[in-house]
């Protein structure tokens, strides 16, 4: 039976242990582009111990971003700076991951700490936003996207190929797409927020079109022996619990026929008013439905912080990788403490030699 630190092989990846930093966006770049902070940033977390670290969503474009300060993979130059953090993540020992995202109608954004809200219309940092209808979000993201035409729901499916083929040039081996949060592929699947009348709205099936031509469009330039895997809202807690999560699992099942590797199973947030059971490793239980109907890899987040929580999440096969966000915030040597709370032996070398040396040794008697 795995546990936290056993290894995990997905396609020629293998992973050291079972902790996976996920996404969590930075709002740190101008213009997409790398910088100093990211540099450190991803250095820390990787030579915290974990098997995998993935950069945070990524736009495709640069409607798609979240904010004017999120990171971009929609030229070359940002493409060159990106490979400096994934030489960063592997030279500690982890996976480099990437996600690439669209943020659809959640865009044009103010950072969360100065407001995370949509930047007003008049406002010159403002663009406009793009979606499958014209609904908002509501509260504090009103503004009214645009329909996207058909020509321009095709120009960001290859947006998002685009940015695929320079995450793998640009040496990522992890890559997953950004199917959840309410942003734009979320948004597509969700009667909530897609009321088109052609053939990407409509049945299930057609609202789930958008994802699926941009799975398959992005597996064609995604090495076949790296991971290709997304991240999926596969509730809404808004009241049509059981539906959603059918619907979604039958779709995580086409997915996967159309060379899916793994799932990230998450929340929809398509719509502000929901009522989610926020509680420590709540999505656990989620996660084990979506990996036993639809027999795929899961990985999951959300309250998974507490070492017990996650290593038991993997004992019990409820997931095959434990996403640990905020706990690695507030101590990027995360994998170092699980290690010793879950009693592995010589817990310090889960860190790089430099520190694991000397933490193995010279105990000061009054150390606890
Ligand atoms: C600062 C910050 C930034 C982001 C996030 C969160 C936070 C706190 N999250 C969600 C994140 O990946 C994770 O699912 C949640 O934080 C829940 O896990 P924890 O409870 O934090 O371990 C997130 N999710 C995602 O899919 N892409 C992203 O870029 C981000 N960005
Ligand atoms: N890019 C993402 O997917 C983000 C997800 N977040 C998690 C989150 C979503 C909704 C509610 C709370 C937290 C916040 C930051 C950006």
């Amino acid at each position: 039976m795995a546990d936290l630190f056993s290894s995990f092989k997905l396609k020629d990846i293998s992973l050291k242990n079972r902790i996976a930093i996920p996404p969590m966006c930075q709002y740190m770049a101008d213009d997409g582009l790398v910088n100093d902070w990211h540099k450190a940033h991803y250095a820390t977390l990787a030579r915290g111990g974990s098997g995998l670290v993935i950069v945070e969503a990524t736009a495709v474009s640069p409607e798609g971003r979240i904010t004017p300060h999120c990171l971009g993979l929609w030229n070359d130059e940002q493409a060159e700076q990106l490979r400096e953090i994934a030489e960063l993540i592997k030279s500690a020992g982890a996976t480099p991951g990437i996600q690439i995202a669209h943020a659809g109608r959640k865009a044009s954004a103010n950072v969360p700490w100065e407001g995370d809200d949509h930047i007003p219309e008049h406002d010159s940092r403002a663009w406009q936003t793009i979606a499958p209808s014209a609904i908002e979000f509501g509260a504090e993201l009103p503004r009214v996207p645009k329909e996207m035409s058909i020509d321009e729901i095709k120009r960001v499916q290859h947006d998002f190929v685009q940015a695929a083929r320079r995450a793998y040039e640009a040496g990522f081996e992890w890559l997953e797409l950004h199917f959840a949060h309410g942003y734009l592929a979320q948004s597509f699947t969700s009667s909530h927020s897609n009321l088109r009348t052609d053939e990407y709205g409509g049945s299930y099936g057609n609202r789930a079109r958008f994802s699926r031509e941009t799975l398959s469009a992005v597996r064609e330039v995604w090495p076949e022996i790296l991971p290709l895997t997304a991240r999926f809202g596969v509730i809404e807690f808004d009241g049509n619990d059981e539906e959603t999560l059918s619907e979604s699992i039958q779709l995580v099942k086409e997915w996967r026929q159309l060379g899916l590797d793994m799932l990230s199973v998450s929340v929809g947030f398509t719509i502000p008013d929901t009522n989610i059971p926020w509680g420590p490793a709540f999505m656990a239980p989620i996660a084990q439905r979506v990996r036993n109907e639809a027999e795929i890899p899961v990985s999951s987040a959300w309250g998974f912080g507490t070492p017990k929580l996650a290593d038991q999440a993997v004992r019990n096969e409820q997931l095959d990788l434990a996403m640990i966000g905020r706990a690695h915030l507030e101590n990027p040597n995360w994998p170092y403490q699980a290690a010793k709370e879950l009693g592995k032996d010589q817990p310090a070398w889960v860190l790089p030699a430099p520190y694991a040396h000397w933490l193995s040794r010279y105990k000061i008697p009054s150390d606890n």
